[in-house]
């Protein structure tokens, strides 16, 4: 552990030194106290960067014989639907998936439109929560069928497999709290959806099922990993090999839906699931995104690199804004 810290901390002060080479001959002339700044700002810095970095990356690259390229070309053939997302000025996001002829089923280009719909949450520094919904009522009722018959080569479904795992491994990863607004069905891929969620939250009558099984496969997007930590090996275990309709009650058993809510329609869904969203994302966006790199981080890393990495983030907002403002408020907490 020290070991690491040791490696941590020289990494760190090459990066700052890098830095400083860069813009060396200025900060030179800065008085010490200027200069303990400098480095601290550095630090601050380079330590954002490696979070970033780590969020971002991806689980499977050209090593493990991923082609995105081709995967991306072939995906691009098979259009229709489309993944829409809003930005809400109270940074929650709203991402809808939008093929509801298909019960909102994936096509080609909506799975490519997720990725890209990612990378725009990634950037979005506003953001504090994202709901993420199906258009007509249903949330999604997986791969469209099409797709999967038309990809049913060996290596066209390893592309896919890897392309929707990093796209979903990122969605997991954001800093934003986010939550699968589940109405109607989430089946098969759209079950491994609700999954890389941080909440699942069901309307009357909605059910989430893993049919994989009945496909002869079990699933294939990152849902059948994430499932094992939501409600544990046991009951995934049984969700997969009896590919179980989970109606809204089970779910609240399981800890799979934290609420079933009273709307059935879209509308008064969708602003209950803001309402509930909005006690989580109440407060200073630096904080609330570092919640849920701090959870994010557990839920992910082992121990001790889960540790460094609250150390690191906790060391982005100590003495910030945000922590400056609350010491000089009452610190009663009642
Ligand atoms: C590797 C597997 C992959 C993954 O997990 O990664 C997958 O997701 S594979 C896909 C898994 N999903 C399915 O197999 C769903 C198949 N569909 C159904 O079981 C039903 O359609 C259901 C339960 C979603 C809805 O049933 P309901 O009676 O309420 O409605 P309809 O069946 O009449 O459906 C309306 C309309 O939607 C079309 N539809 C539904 N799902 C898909 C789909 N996944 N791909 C393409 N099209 C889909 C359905 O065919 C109907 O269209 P219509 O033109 O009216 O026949």
């Amino acid at each position: 552990m020290l070991g690491q810290f040791a490696a941590d901390s020289s990494a760190s002060v090459q990066s700052v030194c890098k830095r400083l080479a860069h813009t060396g001959e200025a900060a030179c002339r800065s008085t010490s106290a200027e200069m303990v700044i400098f480095i601290w700002k550095n630090l601050l810095q380079t330590t954002k960067e490696r979070i970033l970095q780590q969020r971002r990356m991806s689980v499977y690259s050209q090593a493990h014989g991923y082609e995105e390229e081709l995967i991306k070309k072939k995906l691009q053939q098979f259009a229709g639907g489309s993944i829409n997302l809003t930005k809400e000025d109270n940074g929650i996001g709203i991402l809808t998936l939008n093929n509801p002829k298909s019960m909102n089923a994936f096509t080609g280009t909506m799975m490519l439109e997720l990725q890209e719909k990612v990378t725009e949450l990634e950037n979005w520094k506003d953001g504090k929560g994202l709901i993420i919904y199906g258009a007509g009522n249903t949330f999604c009722s997986g791969s469209d069928l099409n797709v999967v018959k038309a990809m049913s080569k060996f290596q066209d479904g390893m592309n896919m497999c890897m392309f929707m795992q990093n796209t979903l491994t990122r969605l997991m990863r954001l800093p934003l709290i986010s939550v699968a607004l589940v109405q109607g069905k989430a089946i098969g891929g759209g079950a491994e959806l609700t999954t890389a969620c941080d909440f699942r939250l069901m309307t009357p009558g909605s059910e989430i099922r893993f049919v994989h099984k009945l496909m002869g496969l079990v699933p294939g997007w990152g849902g059948g990993a994430r499932l094992v930590r939501i409600v544990g090996s046991r009951a995934a275990l049984q969700l997969l090999s009896g590919a179980t309709r989970v109606d809204t009650e089970r779910a609240l058993h399981l800890g799979l839906s934290e609420e079933t809510l009273s709307s059935s329609d879209e509308a008064g869904a969708l602003e209950e699931a803001r309402a509930w969203l909005s006690q989580y994302t109440e407060g200073p966006v630096s904080v609330i995104r570092a919640a849920k790199e701090v959870v994010a981080g557990g839920r992910e890393l082992p121990l001790e690199a889960a540790l460094r990495t609250e150390k690191d983030i906790f060391g982005t907002l100590w003495g910030g804004p945000a922590n400056l403002q609350a010491l000089a408020r009452s610190l009663k907490h009642k």
